[in-house]
C-alpha cells in the first residue's frame, strides 16, 4: 500500500508532491485533466479553472514564489497567467515529480476504512488504499449564485465570472456585474476598456479599493511580519492612512466608501478601477432589488436595461469524492471546520491544502501546510488531541467573525504571517 494519495495536481498538490517526495514518502496523485497548474492553467481540460485571457496574478512574483523556487527575474512583477503556469511546469519538472501524477484520471469517492487508512475509488473503477489522503481539489471552482436568488426572472443573458474567458463575451453589451471582489473588477474594467457598452457594478458592501503599485513597488510588499502582529485597530489606521496617500478617497473617483472597516473583507486589488470610474466608463449601483426582464430594479429604486449579468458572486467548498460525511458538505456554508485549517478532529488521516483565503499569497501556505503534514507523516510533528483541536478551531472561529462579515466568502479567511508561524509552531 502507497502512504500518500494526493487529489488534484494544482498549485498546491504540486508542492504537496514536492514535500512527500523530499521526505521519501511514497504517494500518488490523481488529476482529472491531462496537465498540471489546476485554477492557472487558462481553459484547463478538466473544467475547473475560472482563468480569463487577461488574468494577472495580484499577488507579486516574489512573495507567491515557493521557498525555494523563485521565478525569473525577467517575469513581470504581477505575472499573467501564461508566466504562471510555465513556473509551475519548470517547478514540477525541476523536482521530478511528473512520473508520480496520473493525469485524466478523476476520484469518485474517498471512504474511510475501519483501520483509519482510506479507500480511493477512480473514475476508472479501480480502488487503492492509502494510508493518508490529502485533498487539494482547490476552492475556487464551483460557483456560488446569490441564495436567496434576487426576486424576478432576467430574459438576457446570464453568466457567472467561472465562465468568463474572452472580452468578447462582453463586448457590444450593455453588462451588470454583481460583486466588488477581484473577479468582478477585472471583469468590469476589461468590459469598461472595450468602450462599447455601458458597464454597471452592482455592489451590497463595496470594497476599499487597493492598488497593486505603491511608491513605485508593489502594495503588498507593505505587508509584513511586524505590521501583521499590530493590534488591529492600529493595522486598520495604518492603512487607512496609506490607502489615502496611496489614492485619496475613493468615494471622489465615483466608488462608494465600504460600509464596514478596512481589514474586514477579503482585499480588491486594482490599478484601474478608480481610474475607469472616474472616466465614467464604469457606474456603481447598490444592491439589486428585483429584475423584470431585462431591466433591473436597485435598492435604490433606480432601474436599468441590461443585456448581461455577470455575477462574479464567489464560489462553493466542494468535496464530491467525500459525499458520505456530513462533516464536509459544506457548500452553503463553507464553513469547514479543521484545525490549522488542515486536519479535521474525527478524520486524522485525512489532509486539507490550501483551504484557505490569505491577505498574501496562497502558494508559499500551500507550500508550508504541505511540509507539516509530511512531518506528521513521518511521527516528526504530533497533531493536539481531538480536544484540543477543538478548541483552537472555536477560538479561530470567534477572532474570525469578530473581524469579517458572516458570509461564505470569509471563512477560510487568514493573514498571511500569522498563519505562517502558527504553522512553523506545529512543525517544531
Ligand atoms: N488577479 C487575481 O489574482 C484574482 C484573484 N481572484 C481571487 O479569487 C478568489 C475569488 O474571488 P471572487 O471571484 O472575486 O469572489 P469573492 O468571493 O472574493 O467576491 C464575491 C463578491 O460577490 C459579492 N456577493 C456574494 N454574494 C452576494 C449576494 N448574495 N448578493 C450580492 N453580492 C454578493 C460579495 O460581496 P460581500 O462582500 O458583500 O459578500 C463580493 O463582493 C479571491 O480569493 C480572489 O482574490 C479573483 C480574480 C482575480
Amino acid at each position: 500500500m502507497k502512504q500518500v494519495c494526493i487529489i488534484g495536481a494544482g498549485s498546491s498538490g504540486i508542492t504537496a508532491a514536492k514535500a512527500m517526495k523530499e521526505q521519501g514518502i511514497s504517494f500518488d496523485c490523481f488529476e482529472k485533466g491531462s496537465d498540471i497548474g489546476g485554477v492557472w492553467r487558462f481553459n484547463n481540460d478538466n473544467g475547473l479553472s475560472s482563468a480569463y485571457r487577461s488574468l494577472h496574478i495580484n499577488t507579486n512574483r516574489v512573495v507567491m514564489a515557493y521557498s525555494d523556487f523563485p521565478m525569473p527575474d525577467e517575469y513581470p512583477m504581477f505575472p499573467h497567467h501564461s508566466h504562471i503556469i510555465t513556473y509551475f511546469e519548470n517547478y514540477v519538472d525541476h523536482f521530478k515529480l511528473r512520473d508520480n501524477i496520473t493525469f485524466n484520471t478523476t476520484v469518485v469517492d474517498v471512504v474511510q476504512n475501519p483501520d483509519n487508512t482510506y479507500k480511493v475509488t477512480l473514475d476508472n473503477r479501480q480502488s487503492f488504499d492509502y494510508q493518508y489522503v490529502i485533498v487539494a481539489n482547490g476552492h475556487h471552482w464551483n460557483p456560488r449564485f446569490p441564495n436567496p436568488a434576487f426576486k424576478g426572472q432576467f430574459t438576457g443573458e446570464i453568466l457567472h465570472s467561472h465562465y468568463y474567458k474572452e472580452a468578447e463575451q462582453v463586448q457590444n453589451k450593455d453588462v451588470l456585474v454583481v460583486g466588488i471582489g477581484n473577479s468582478a473588477v477585472d471583469i468590469a474594467c476589461e468590459a469598461a476598456r472595450l468602450h462599447t457598452g455601458k458597464v454597471v457594478i452592482s455592489t451590497r458592501s463595496s470594497a476599499y479599493i487597493t492598488p497593486n503599485w505603491i511608491w513605485s513597488m508593489p502594495f503588498d510588499n507593505l505587508a509584513n511580519p511586524l505590521t501583521a502582529k499590530l493590534p488591529l485597530w492600529l493595522q486598520r489606521t495604518l492603512l487607512n492612512v496609506t490607502l489615502w496617500l496611496a489614492r485619496g478617497r475613493q468615494e471622489d473617483y465615483g466608488v462608494p466608501k465600504p460600509n464596514r472597516p478596512v481589514l474586514s473583507e477579503h482585499p480588491t486589488l486594482s490599478q484601474d478601477l478608480l481610474n475607469l470610474t472616474g472616466r465614467g466608463l464604469i457606474k456603481f449601483k447598490p444592491n439589486i432589488k428585483e429584475i423584470r426582464g431585462k431591466t433591473v430594479v436597485f435598492e435604490d429604486d433606480t432601474e436599468q436595461d441590461f443585456d448581461t449579468i455577470i455575477y462574479a458572486t464567489g464560489y462553493k467548498v466542494t468535496f464530491p469524492f467525500l459525499k458520505h460525511y456530513p462533516a464536509f458538505d459544506v457548500e452553503e456554508s463553507n464553513d469547514i471546520r479543521l484545525y490549522k485549517k488542515v486536519i479535521h478532529p474525527d478524520y486524522k488521516n485525512l489532509f486539507f491544502l490550501a483551504l484557505i483565503q490569505p491577505l498574501g499569497a496562497i502558494m508559499p501556505l500551500a507550500e508550508i501546510q504541505a511540509k507539516w503534514i509530511a512531518k506528521i507523516i513521518k511521527g516528526e510533528s504530533k497533531i493536539p488531541s481531538k480536544d484540543m483541536m477543538l478548541k483552537s478551531i472555536e477560538e479561530d472561529k470567534q477572532k474570525m467573525m469578530k473581524r469579517y462579515k458572516q458570509t461564505p466568502r470569509h471563512t477560510l479567511q487568514v493573514d498571511f504571517f500569522t498563519y505562517k508561524e502558527s504553522i512553523e509552531k506545529e512543525m517544531k
